[in-house]
């Protein structure tokens, strides 16, 4: 199993700091949305600039456009995109067309769908690289709110996809047996005091 770090974080000088510390123990750099929206697609290509090695996912969260955006963000360094789930069918088949012109790939979050099994189906077949079960930071801190729910979507969908949303050194080792193919940990990295440490716990907790 992959570990991606999702960049939250609000400036590009902070995101190559961060991605400078805990760049060694992990194999995705995520530039978060807030981050691309603040920042714009320079962001994308500071990063995949000083980290060439590392896959560059720039979580667009496509509603529309899905071609346009999926190729000025391949343009600017990103290997992975990602369109919403709840956009519509010709969305998504946009952004894959412009991964193939680059050779890269698209990941289809589905953030907000209501029946994500079903979906996460779909969207494969439509040609995503994987689906990402994903609760964000404010499906989070909703009342009811289980980790666990994305787990079992993940096992009952039977197709490659990666867990966001709550990921951290307790859950990590539940996520990869529900058969994920990559964690994405973003809060658990950045917000803590050390974040390479804190990366290499999680990386630590993978196993091999
Ligand atoms: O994708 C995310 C969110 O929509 C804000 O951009 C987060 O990066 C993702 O949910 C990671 O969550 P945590 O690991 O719980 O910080």
């Amino acid at each position: 199993m992959k570990l991606q770090v999702a960049m939250d974080v609000l400036t590009t000088e902070a995101a190559l700091e961060l991605a400078g510390k805990v760049a060694p123990y992990v194999d995705i750099l995520e530039l978060g949305t807030p981050l691309i929206k603040s920042e714009g697609l320079r962001a994308v290509t500071a990063i995949k600039d000083a980290h060439p090695d590392k896959i560059v996912f720039a979580d667009l969260k496509t509603m529309d456009a899905g071609e346009l955006e999926a190729d000025i963000a391949f343009s600017a360094g990103a290997d992975i995109v990602t369109v919403l789930g709840t956009a519509g069918d010709s969305t998504i088949v946009g952004a894959v067309k412009a991964a193939k012109a680059h050779g890269k790939s698209v990941v289809v979050d589905l953030i907000g769908v209501a029946d994500k099994v079903q979906r996460a189906k779909e969207v494969t077949a439509l040609g995503a690289a994987f689906v990402e079960m994903h609760a964000g930071l404010d499906e989070q801190a909703e009342e009811g709110f289980t980790f666990q729910t994305l787990l079992s979507d993940g096992e009952a969908a039977a197709v490659p996809f990666s867990v966001a949303g709550g990921v951290n050194v307790s859950t990590i080792a539940s996520v990869q047996q529900a058969g994920a193919q990559v964690a994405v940990a973003g809060g658990a990295i950045y917000s803590a005091d050390d974040p390479a440490a804190s990366a290499a716990a999680l990386r630590a907790a993978i196993v091999a």
